[in-house]
């Protein structure tokens, strides 16, 4: 098949690929992720340290807060030797009774630098568990341009700040902290895997990890710059050849800068990570650090339980937004406001049928429709999962069509039309969107069926009205209907004679010049009770046309009464 792409300008000279690890025998393909992995939450350092105002000390209390609510067992909270104020925050929360959980780590993040690590663990004074996460630059760019240092020299930068951590967490905190520590070789995915090998070995020399002694290693893609293939074999890598595997907590922190973050921490779980650094909602430093709702919704969606309350998405996507000063995206993935919507035809078409079927297997099994697997086409989960309502979940435009419009009327209106009534509505409010564009709301969707189809109060219109309706049967089974009317204006009496109550009227309809023929006849309850509602749908050949009517009441032939009388009027509109 011929491609016929042409050169662009874009000096794409400029980049060099990344490089592949060899690992043919790589096993993460296979894997699936069946538990959620442990979670670390650095909203209050890597996501706040990229906003372009830091959240006050009360936006990180909110912040904080709302992780604890959530579940998040381990909660970065702060780069305390940056100043005063995230010293004064992690003090503040250590200081205050309760506001840590008992299970609920604080972590705070420092520079291999001693006068930074001295101010950072006595910032954690008192708290019950704190972890000290260090970091150091190890990458080619980062040896050469910002330490101009060799290999060694990095490498003793990361050994020399993780015994000084040790030593003034033995000096400065008392037995009342459970104390961790994490070091993280920065960029490891531009680092030479045998020299980030190296330089966390040489931690753990220094840290010594054993029974009752973990270390996390975290490897982060400080700037995403290959696949998440490419990633997950890195971590695969690492896996196999660090020693005291039994003691490393492996962690992994994805940056988003090639969009693709969520799937490099779900690979790199694949590939032998236990722990997943990341923000809500994808905030942090450029394109953000990998979005912590998306991982858990995926796996909640995939039938693992996440371990983190997303049920209430809007009040955490409110909090979120309150704390960051920023937004969510309208798209963004299980969140955004248009994430549970569809506009087009055949979408919502499927989604109708979804809905129904879900109902209808629900009552056939006698549970209830959550109890049941969920299986509606095009919505990966049940909005309500995560507090949604259905509202939204169909919104009609010009690339609407029947299902979507149809799909309105039953859920708002209990009214389930009869498929060549569907295509005959929805064809109306085609036209309607096609000539004044954009999208039509559920009111003016229940406005033009009100026009088109029932006596319509604001705009009353028709030849025909019925005030009043009487019908009798003979012993043979005729049917004598006699109907007080207006017709054109005037009032009359109607009478005729037939099978049944609308074959008598439509002989009625004779004696003022309406010929009308009965092609289909389909009717429902609208609710339960005695004082339920009835819809009747009736399709006529009125003259050589042929249309749907509607009629509503509480009595049936009623409704059908006025069915009719909602097929001729359209007839003669
Ligand atoms: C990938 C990440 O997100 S890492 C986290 C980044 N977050 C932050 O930096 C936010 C908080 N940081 C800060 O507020 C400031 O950087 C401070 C207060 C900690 C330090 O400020 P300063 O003392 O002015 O130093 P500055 O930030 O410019 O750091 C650069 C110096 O630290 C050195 N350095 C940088 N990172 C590290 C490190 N991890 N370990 C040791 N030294 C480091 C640099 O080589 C440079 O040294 P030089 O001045 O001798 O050339
Ligand atoms: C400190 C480290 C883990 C970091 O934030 C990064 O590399 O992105």
């Amino acid at each position: 098949m011929a491609n016929r792409q042409q050169p662009s300008p874009m000096p794409f000279q400029r980049y060099g690929q990344y490089e592949q690890v060899d690992i043919p025998d790589r096993t993460w393909p296979g894997k699936r992720v069946t538990v959620a992995p442990r979670w670390l939450s650095t909203d209050l350092r890597d996501g706040n340290q990229a906003l372009i105002d830091p959240m006050s000390p009360e936006r990180k209390r909110r912040m904080f807060d709302q992780l604890v609510k959530m579940g998040y067992k381990e909660i970065e909270v702060g780069f305390p030797a940056s100043g005063q104020t995230d010293f004064d925050f992690v003090r503040s929360i250590i200081e205050e009774e309760g506001a840590i959980p008992e299970d609920v780590t604080i972590s705070v993040l420092t520079q291999a630098r001693e006068d930074l690590i001295e101010r950072t663990v006595e910032s954690l004074k008192g708290a019950r568990r704190a972890t000290v996460h260090l970091y150091n630059a190890t990458a080619p760019v980062f040896r050469r341009v910002v330490f101009r240092g060799s290999k060694e020299d990095i490498k003793q930068i990361a050994v020399d700040g993780t015994r000084l951590v040790v030593e003034y967490a033995e000096k400065l905190l008392g037995p009342e902290t459970e104390f961790g520590y994490q070091y993280s070789p920065e960029i490891f995915t531009d680092t030479e895997l045998d020299f980030a090998l190296e330089v966390c070995e040489a931690v753990m020399d220094v840290y010594q990890p054993g029974p009752g002694r973990e270390i996390i290693l975290n490897l982060p893609a400080t700037v995403e710059r290959s696949t998440p293939s490419t990633h997950a074999d890195r971590f695969e890598w690492m896996h196999r050849n660090l020693s005291r595997r039994e003691h490393v907590v492996l962690s992994v922190h994805p940056h988003n800068d090639r969009g693709t973050a969520v799937a490099a921490a779900e690979l790199a779980l694949m590939a032998g990570a236990d722990r997943v650094e990341g923000c809500l909602f994808g905030q942090g430093e450029r394109t953000g650090n990998v979005d912590l709702v998306t991982l858990g919704m995926n796996l909640f969606s995939q039938g693992v339980d996440p371990q983190i309350d997303f049920s209430d998405i809007d009040e955490i996507r409110r909090t979120w937004e309150y704390c960051n000063q920023m937004e969510v995206h309208p798209r963004h993935p299980y969140v955004g406001d248009l994430v549970y919507t569809s506009f087009s035809g055949s979408h919502q078409d499927a989604i109708k049928k979804g809905f129904d079927a879900m109902e209808a297997d629900a009552a056939a099994r006698g549970v209830g429709v959550g109890e049941l697997e969920w299986a509606v086409p095009y919505l990966p989960i049940d909005p309500k999962d995560v507090g949604r309502s259905y509202e939204a979940v169909i919104r009609v435009n010009s690339q609407s069509g029947k299902g979507g419009v149809s799909y309105v009327l039953k859920n708002d209106h209990k009214l389930e039309l009869p498929r060549r009534m569907q295509i005959e509505f929805s064809k109306i409010i085609q036209a309607k969107t096609d000539a004044e564009g954009g999208e039509i709301t559920p009111r003016d969707i229940w406005a033009a069926f009100q026009d088109e189809y029932l006596p319509n109060p604001d705009n009353p219109w028709g030849r025909i009205q019925v005030r009043t309706g009487q019908s009798t049967t003979d012993t043979d089974g005729v049917d004598t209907l006699t109907v007080e009317a207006t017709v054109d204006g005037e009032d009359t009496v109607l009478t005729g004679t037939g099978n049944g109550p609308i074959s008598a009227f439509f002989d009625a309809l004779q004696s003022v010049g309406v010929d009308v023929r009965l092609l289909d006849y389909q009717e429902h309850t609208m609710s339960e009770g005695a004082s339920a509602q009835a819809a009747s749908y009736i399709e006529c050949a009125v003259g050589d046309k042929v249309l749907w009517g509607i009629g509503i009441d509480a009595n049936t032939t009623r409704a059908s009464l006025k069915a009719v009388v909602s097929a001729v009027n359209r007839a003669t509109r």
